[in-house]
């Protein structure tokens, strides 16, 4: 029925009270209705909105893991806390570090005391964590460890934040997900946010930087500065770096309390060996003092290396001798009952550790010469 045939007096009556509810009512589901379908097709045509949904499950399951409940979360913040790590699921405690005491005793009293016994220094600006502090060394000396086992002795919720989760979003993106790094580390205080290589996410500012990268620094640093306004906020920024000179300043100049993390010394390297090897089966007449003296210049990393490679050569003599068991046996045409000490590996001796320093050794001096090799490469 069109317009013109409705009786005027139906026109020009007043709406009952019904009508106008009805009305009301209709209007209502008619816009709610838009709105979530306009929602859907946006959601729908968002490329990231997997990526987001996955992250919204993993930060919740692990919020619930970690016992942070009952707080509510931003979009951005979900985002992060997919990077949280459960401080109960780190494995490595202090007794996997060796060789690092000093550095140890010195995180226990300025870093972890106050954040364990921050009951006790409640009210005291003096004795709260400090809001930054760089672990720097040559690689594979023990720095990542020291992270992940301070964040274990400090019971603090632990962010390990990869800075490829905020320079790979879109402009605005990134500057929404730095604010929640610092936003949700204070909802779930105590915490620590982690960020390995600091010198490839915050390092030297050039008038090359892209301008989102030079903002999305500057907002770090504002960010981490609004940490010292809250005089009880338990958040603090742990980095880690191979190149502290390539570290923007500013940064630096915010992380005053730094731990050198340097290449192990003879009875450090000693040390180190002797945990590497605990537990396996070792001859009688192992002398790690002998390999910690010819080890000069190997980092931690490295002795674990050469450790592997010594328990290898067992393996390559236990499957040899089993082959000219085999080729034995096809000779002879008979079966031959196999010793029963024959099926164990036997123990890792001096002669093995030797032989993985020597292999190291090469492999060391190889790269030592690739990169000489891409550094005389002209770059024109
Ligand atoms: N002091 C140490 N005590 C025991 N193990 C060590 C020590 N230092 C290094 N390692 C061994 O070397 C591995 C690499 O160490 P880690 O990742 O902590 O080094 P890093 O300094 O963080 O290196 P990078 O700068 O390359 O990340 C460790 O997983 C551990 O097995």
């Amino acid at each position: 029925m069109l317009l013109k045939d409705l009786p005027r007096e139906a026109l020009l009556r007043p709406l009952t009270r019904n009508e106008v509810f009805g009305m009301l009512l209709r209007l209502t589901i008619f816009g709610a209705a838009t709105y979530y379908s306009i929602k859907w097709v946006m959601e729908a045509m968002d490329p990231t909105q997997k990526q987001k949904n996955l992250a919204k499950k993993k930060a919740e399951l692990l919020m619930k893991r970690i016992g942070v409940e009952g707080v509510k979360l931003t979009e951005y913040e979900m985002n992060i806390a997919s990077l949280l790590v459960d401080p109960r699921s780190i494995k490595v405690t202090w007794r996997d570090v060796a060789g690092l005491d000093e550095v140890i005793y010195e995180l226990q009293d300025t870093v972890i005391l106050p954040f364990q016994k921050r009951h006790l220094l409640a009210g005291s600006k003096l004795f709260q964590p400090p809001k930054g502090v760089l672990l720097f060394g040559p690689p594979g000396c023990g720095k990542t460890l020291i992270a992940k086992a301070t964040a274990k002795a400090s019971g603090c919720q632990f962010i390990n934040l990869q800075p490829s989760t905020l320079t790979d979003k879109w402009y605005g993106e990134s500057q929404k997900l730095t604010a929640a790094v610092f936003s949700l580390a204070v909802k779930i205080q105590p915490c620590i946010i982690f960020i390995d290589e600091i010198d490839s996410f915050l390092r030297n500012r050039s008038s090359l930087d892209h301008e989102a990268t030079a903002m999305m620094k500057a907002q770090f640093m504002s960010l981490w500065d609004g940490l010292d306004t809250a005089a009880t906020s338990q958040v603090m920024v742990m980095g880690a770096t191979n190149r502290p000179q390539d570290v923007d300043p500013a940064i630096l100049r915010r992380m005053p309390t730094t731990f050198h993390v340097g290449l192990p010394k003879t009875r450090e390297r000693q040390e180190i060996l002797k945990l590497i090897l605990a537990g396996e089966n070792l001859s009688n007449a192992i002398n790690l003092k002998e390999v910690a003296e010819k080890t000069d210049g190997f980092s931690g990393s490295d002795l674990r290396e050469l450790c592997r490679d010594a328990a290898m050569y067992r393996v390559r003599d236990y499957v040899r001798k089993e082959q000219m068991r085999q080729i034995a046996q096809q000779m002879q045409d008979q079966e031959e009952e196999r010793p029963l000490d024959e099926d164990h590996l036997r123990p890792i001796t001096q002669l093995d550790l030797l032989f993985g320093l020597d292999k190291m050794r090469e492999s060391k001096q190889a790269t030592t010469i690739m990169g000489s090799g891409i550094a005389d490469v002209p770059l024109d």
